[in-house]
């Protein structure tokens, strides 16, 4: 199972919570990355961690004031993207630039959508993964996989139909190991998350838990 935790503009230490989910990664079989912040990234990449962008835009090198060029991005250290989060939502076309940008840099891509049909028009952009968060659960601690399996299962049989050789990812409230446990048995091959980490009291201590029934 790939686990990324996306630290959105939460104020955890970063660096820490790399750290932790450099040294969780490496005693599991699980693949556990760290989304910090744009102004993070080169930082947390130090640590050695798997480290993901929070998103890019769909720019060349250029005239593109406050913009996220995903060179930048890749020559910070992040190997991988995620585009579309429900919190920085792009139009269609923006999504589909955003994943070419993406993909001329090297980096792996997540698409984020918020049900399975626009998971299956997600996955029609060609994007290594994409994966399902519904807005109202995010944040809640309310994991997904229990309080809306149905869109997870919908979701993996919406980018099946697309392209086979996208993933799925699913987010939203997941916070246990439970949680990850249930998001696999539903179809998903990896979990994104923020809170349950970002705001623990003890990041490390939540990773070891997210990962320990791997
Ligand atoms: O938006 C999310 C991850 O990108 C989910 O957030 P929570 O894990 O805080 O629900």
């Amino acid at each position: 199972m790939f686990v990324l935790v996306n630290l959105k503009t939460y104020p955890c230490d970063a660096v820490a919570v790399a750290e932790a989910a450099r040294d969780v990664d490496a005693s599991t079989d699980a693949r556990v990355a760290v989304a910090p912040q744009a102004a993070q990234l080169e930082r947390v990449a130090e640590t050695g961690v798997e480290t993901w962008a929070q998103h890019v835009d769909p720019i060349e090198h250029g005239s593109n004031t406050g913009h996220t060029l995903a060179e930048a991005v890749a020559d910070a250290g992040a190997v991988g993207t995620l585009i579309n989060h429900s919190e920085r939502r792009l139009k269609l076309a923006d999504v589909d630039g955003a994943v070419e940008a993406a993909q001329r840099t090297g980096l792996e891509t997540v698409v984020c959508a918020n049900n399975p049909a626009q998971i299956g028009a997600a996955a029609a952009l060609g994007p290594d993964a994409v994966a399902v968060e519904p807005p109202e659960l995010i944040g809640t601690g309310t994991p997904v996989s229990q309080a809306d399996p149905d869109i997870v299962e919908g979701a993996v049989d919406a980018a099946a139909n697309v392209d086979s050789d996208v993933s799925v990812l699913c987010g939203a409230g997941i916070s246990t190991g439970e949680d990850v446990v249930a998001a696999s048995d539903l179809g998903a091959e990896g979990v994104l998350l923020a809170s349950g980490v970002a705001k623990a009291d003890d990041p490390k201590a939540a990773l070891e838990d997210l990962v320990e029934p791997l």
